[in-house]
């Protein structure tokens, strides 16, 4: 459980949203509270359910983000779904339940790697033994005091990594290789047990395959976690951690509201929003790992509400969606900050992978505003993707030196990107409307 106030929140998530001041408040605001409901003694926590968000704004402008970035803050089990995708119950299609049995799986995932990170030291001792067993074999059966120093040789050498590249024969179990089982959609309780029995059939088997020291190293601290972590306690702390802490995000919420003027035309959408409600309201769904309550799961909904409106959805919804946050439309000023200013920021990715070529790429001030404004020019023509459009752009515009950066015979090691560059590259094609839309 995370303890940072909603101060620090705002400002870890500083470091990646530029802008969107508001969202990031309320997010920050509900993470805590989820803390203070843990604080809250007695019958009341139980009744402390959180305060859902739901957070309106055009596409590409920082909603997924903010959620996910939130969510990996707090070491959340987060998953994101669109709204569109679930279909009423009893008609052909997914349902709703299934997102639920989608977070516990990913809360899994996330403890069971958590429980392997905790065992690897121990894993790794115990596969270094297995691997000088095998270098080793008659140290095995305890020849004494050479057999001993011979052991501790070839483990100074192991360690040193001078037997590395040496090939042997290593038995490993095939058990964790899953089956893939197609289910018609709607079935996704059958797939898990289908599964699992699979699983378990395969369980005893062994094989011995022929791998270099560093990958049998690997492979047998795999093996070796894999029977140091309790398989129990891992499914029960996925459970709490889905129930307590779990984040779910439904995107396009606004595409499953109905208009004013198509009222009681679609019933199939109001059909969905109505099975979304016991989620968000507090109920019991029954997933591979047990029954699982929803009541404190923290539902994020999203969507641009141009055509509808969040009074366009049933009033029960909207009641469990008390917090509002609008998104503002991303200015030229705000792309250019995305472009250089989060910790992962696009520039300093490409930097990064074109240094590994000795290529060194800088970005002038004249640049970045260039491909800033072409970006939200492009955006305003053809169609508006937000924040995305700067992928593209940026793709087009490194696509010459992406290519050619391997070269030996690159006139030169550095590659000034200022507004001339950008123009250079971009902007004939900028100005094609028609072949901007299929390449921008
Ligand atoms: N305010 C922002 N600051 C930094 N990066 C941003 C911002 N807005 C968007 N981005 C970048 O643009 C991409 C798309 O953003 P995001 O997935 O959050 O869109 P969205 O608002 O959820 O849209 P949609 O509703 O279509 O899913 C992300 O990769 C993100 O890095």
């Amino acid at each position: 459980m995370s303890t940072m106030t909603p101060r620090e929140i705002v400002h870890a998530l500083d470091k990646h949203i530029i802008g969107q001041e508001d969202a990031k408040r309320a997010v920050a605001i509900a993470l805590r509270n989820r803390w203070r409901r843990q604080q809250v003694e007695g019958d009341l926590r139980g009744e402390i359910t959180p305060k859902n968000i739901l957070m309106i704004g055009p596409t590409g402008v920082g909603k997924t983000e903010i959620a996910r970035r939130l969510a990996r803050l707090a070491n959340a089990p987060f998953i994101k779904v669109e709204a569109t995708k679930f279909t009423e119950v009893g008609y052909v299609g997914r349902d709703v339940e299934s997102i639920i049995r989608d977070l516990v799986e990913t809360a899994v995932k996330m403890e069971r790697e958590a429980a392997v990170r905790r065992v690897r030291p121990r894993a790794e001792e115990a596969a270094e033994e297995r691997i000088l067993d095998l270098l080793l074999p008659a140290g095995r059966d305890g020849e004494g005091g050479s057999g001993e120093s011979t052991r501790q040789l070839l483990r100074k050498k192991f360690r040193e990594g001078a037997l590395d590249e040496r090939e042997i024969d290593v038995e490993l179990s095939s058990q964790g290789r899953s089956v893939d089982i197609m289910t018609p959609p709607g079935m996704e309780e059958m797939t898990s047990q289908l599964q699992s029995l699979f699983s378990n059939l395969s369980k005893q088997q062994r094989k011995t395959r022929r791998l270099t020291v560093k990958a049998a190293f690997e492979a047998l601290c795999e093996e070796e976690a894999g029977t140091l972590v309790n398989e129990e306690e891992i499914v029960q702390r996925a459970r709490d951690a889905a129930e307590q802490n779990g984040i779910v995000f439904v995107d396009e919420l606004d595409k499953v509201a109905k208009r004013g003027e198509t009222a009681g035309a679609d019933v199939s959408r109001e059909g969905v929003q109505r099975d979304l409600l016991p989620l968000i309201e507090g109920c019991t769904v029954s997933t591979k790992h047990g029954m699982l309550r929803t009541d404190h799961i923290l539902f994020i909904a999203s969507g641009a509400f141009h055509l509808s409106r969040p009074s366009d959805l049933i009033p029960e919804l909207q009641g469990r969606l008390p917090i509002r946050v609008e998104l503002q439309a991303l200015t030229p000023a705000d792309f250019r900050r995305i472009l250089a200013e989060p910790d992962a920021s696009l520039t300093r990715q490409y930097e990064a992978l074109l240094a590994t070529e000795g290529l060194a790429v800088r970005f002038t001030d004249d640049g970045l505003d260039r491909i800033a404004e072409l970006a939200w020019q492009l955006n305003e023509t053809t169609e508006n993707i937000g924040a995305r459009r700067l992928h593209t752009v940026m793709e087009r515009l490194l696509e010459d030196a992406s290519f050619s950066a391997a070269d030996a015979s690159l006139a030169s090691d550095e590659l000034v990107v200022d507004a001339a560059y950008v123009d250079g590259q971009l902007a004939e094609l900028a100005l094609d409307e028609d072949l901007s839309r299929f390449i921008l």
